[in-house]
């Protein structure tokens, strides 16, 4: 299985993520993707090829223009504001207002566009999204030209990416573009399964309305984890949508057996919905010593994931998404694709 990566993720390191009231060194940080690539590595897998610039024109047909001009401009305006620190959104369009005018000042922009604070931007953001895009993209053009699987290793992750909007750490929506992309190509039934803790909120929005890419999600309950606001079991879909979103929201402390049943029934809704090709949001944020998360999966659970995954018997590209207890994700994530590979 290939593998795409580019260096520029690094250009996307904020100093501080406000958690709990504290600015801590942020969860998503670029040593993640160092213990993917030394796991990769160890485990055989041919060295990372690093992608091209980013094909613009599907990421602008996903993702709103203002949205995508806000993000490229945002820290020019944010410094010419006089601001010292990174951009980290403090002002949101709250229930009963204007939720749908963007503000002129930066300040506000950022709040319009941001869904939570926790995600700081800084001057190499956009750089390292585009670069992160462009990953996902070389994995989708490698599995288009024959590849039963390709894995864009995408930092900073896209899952909570919605048209207009950025936060869980997310910018461009990597997995909906190369969902795009398989359409672009020919596919009429395209699904996404998102396995990371927490609800792709982003994905799940893009593709609400359209009966032609399908989203099923497991994830902690919405009552009880981020991003707390989506991911309902009754969340199905609308217009010619509907009927093509699942969730399958769990409690804290749930482990792989129950984890798993819903894997599976995601699987069977994918395979009785007549997707011809897979996207995988690949997170490994369900692991019991995530830092932020409340699953019980062990490293062992991710090999087994891997292989119901691969049992499905699609094409199917991998994008990274989370997974933030640091030495564990490299044999995480690895797991997923060597069950996948052993399918
Ligand atoms: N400060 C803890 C709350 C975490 N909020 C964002 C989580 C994003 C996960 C992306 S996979
Ligand atoms: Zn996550």
């Amino acid at each position: 299985m290939q593998v795409f990566f580019s260096e520029e993720h690094r250009r996307h390191f904020p100093q501080a993520e406000l958690n709990g009231g504290e600015f801590v060194t942020p969860f998503e940080r670029p040593s993640r993707v160092e213990y993917v690539l030394a796991r990769l590595n160890e485990r055989g897998f041919a060295p990372p090829v690093a992608p091209g610039a980013p094909d613009m024109a599907v990421v602008r047909g996903l993702h709103d223009a203002g949205y995508l001009e806000f993000l490229e401009a945002a820290w020019d305006e944010w410094k010419a504001e006089g601001f010292a620190g990174e951009i980290i959104a403090a002002s949101f369009p709250a229930r009963r207002m204007q939720i749908a005018r963007p503000p002129r000042n930066i300040d506000g922009k950022v709040g319009y566009y941001a869904l939570a604070s926790e995600t700081a931007m800084t001057g190499g953001t956009w750089t390292a999204a585009l670069s992160s895009v462009a990953s996902a993209q070389a994995a989708q053009r490698a599995v288009a030209s024959g590849a039963r699987a390709a894995f864009g290793l995408c930092r900073p992750p896209g899952h909570h990416a919605a048209s207009d909007m950025y936060g869980g750490y997310c910018f461009i929506n990597n997995a909906a573009v190369v969902a795009q992309m398989f359409r672009n190509d020919g596919a009429d039934r395209v699904a996404v399964l998102d396995i990371d803790f927490h609800h792709g909120n982003g994905t799940q929005d893009i593709f609400f309305d359209r009966g032609d890419v399908f989203f099923a999600s497991l994830h902690g309950a919405p009552e009880d984890a981020f991003p707390y606001f989506l991911g309902y079991a009754d969340e199905v879909g609308i217009g010619a949508g509907e009927g093509a979103t699942v969730n399958y929201p769990m409690l804290p402390g749930t482990g792989y057996a129950a984890w798993a049943e819903a894997l599976d029934a995601a699987l069977a809704r994918i395979k009785a919905w007549g997707a011809e090709t897979l996207v995988v949001s690949l997170g490994v944020d369900a692991y019991k010593d995530d830092p932020i998360s409340f699953f019980k999966l062990d490293s062992p659970d991710f090999i087994d994931a891997g292989r119901r995954i691969g049992r499905l018997g699609l094409p199917t590209v991998f994008c990274m998404e989370g997974g933030y207890a640091i030495e564990a994700v490299g044999i995480n994530t690895v797991n997923v694709l060597e069950g996948f590979n052993d399918a």
